[in-house]
């Protein structure tokens, strides 16, 4: 590691600040490592959903990888919103050469219900990236997506995420309950054992960007050297900080609090 620990993201972006690459970003900074990033789309949203959606044409895409592949030290890195199969095969075709861990937010549909990615792409992110990943990290519906089989409970999530690295040849996988009723309880399988993450359900509406935070951490928590079982923990600490103190903007769903380690140190 160079002297500091440098996290990249390739994904959306989101204006408001609470999700996308902003979201990365600014999780970046909060965990103390050095954030770099390329974008895929501009995605025109806010707290209560989409507008309109701009494709960075590819090109522009790849010279962003490679100032950055070319030039800088990279420690781990995540994909988020990859729209489309030209973006999927550049991008694929881009990140074998780095040989670090590699985080997927298989990134389908916003928190306002919005499509994300073109419906063909999701079989080629399903048979084409997902083998490269060091973790993937879906939701429910996300990983119902992955395995065309329902999911309702842990023993589902379970078996769900067996199937997604032995079958389908994710390096490990964080199915993430936050979408079950009760406990909000993320499911971590890495072809080997399980272990399970439970937290208390927080109530609030202000989830917008909770799954790119999450992510996000991870990833982080990785480029500074951690196991994976460590950097989920502590990401599952960071996001349900953040959800614990989000903030009530906007009238959607408003944003998680990218500074809820510090509000945490505050209230001890
Ligand atoms: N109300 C809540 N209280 C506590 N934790 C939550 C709550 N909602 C979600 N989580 C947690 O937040 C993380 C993100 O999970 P979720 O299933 O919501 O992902 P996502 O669907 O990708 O995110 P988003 O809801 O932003 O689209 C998980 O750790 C989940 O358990
Ligand atoms: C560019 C972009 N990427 C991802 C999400 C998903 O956000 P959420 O974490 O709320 O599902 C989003 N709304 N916008």
């Amino acid at each position: 590691m160079s002297q500091v620990a440098c996290a990249l993201t390739i994904a959306g972006t989101d204006p408001s600040g609470g999700a996308g690459i902003q979201a990365d970003l600014k999780t970046f900074q909060e965990l103390k490592s050095y954030g770099m990033s390329v974008i895929t789309s501009v995605v025109a949203q806010n707290t209560t959903g989409v507008g309109a959606i701009h494709h960075v044409p590819l090109d522009i895409i790849k010279e962003q990888l490679d100032s950055v592949l070319s030039d800088m030290p990279i420690d781990a890195f995540k994909t988020g919103m990859i729209a489309n199969i030209d973006m999927m095969k550049l991008i694929a075709e881009k990140i074998t050469s780095i040989q670090k861990p590699y985080i997927m937010d298989p990134v389908m549909v916003a928190t306002s219900g919005d499509a994300l990615i073109e419906e063909k792409a999701r079989d080629y992110l399903r048979e084409n990236l997902l083998p490269l990943t060091t973790l993937v990290t879906p939701n429910l519906s996300e990983a119902a997506f992955l395995i065309e089989e329902k999911i309702t409970n842990i023993d589902e999530m379970k078996q769900a995420a067996v199937k997604i690295v032995d079958d389908l040849g994710a390096g490990a996988v964080l199915i993430k309950g936050g979408h079950l009723e009760g406990e909000a309880t993320d499911v971590l399988y890495d072809g080997d054992s399980f272990h399970s993450f439970t937290v208390k359900r927080i109530p609030t509406k202000n989830t917008h960007g909770t799954g790119c935070t999450y992510s996000a951490a991870i990833t982080a928590y990785l480029s500074q050297g951690m196991t994976l079982y460590q950097a989920v923990e502590k990401a599952k600490h960071f996001v349900t900080a953040a959800i614990k103190y989000s903030f009530p903007l906007g009238s959607g769903n408003g944003p998680t609090n990218h500074f809820a380690l510090r509000e945490e140190e505050t209230v001890k």
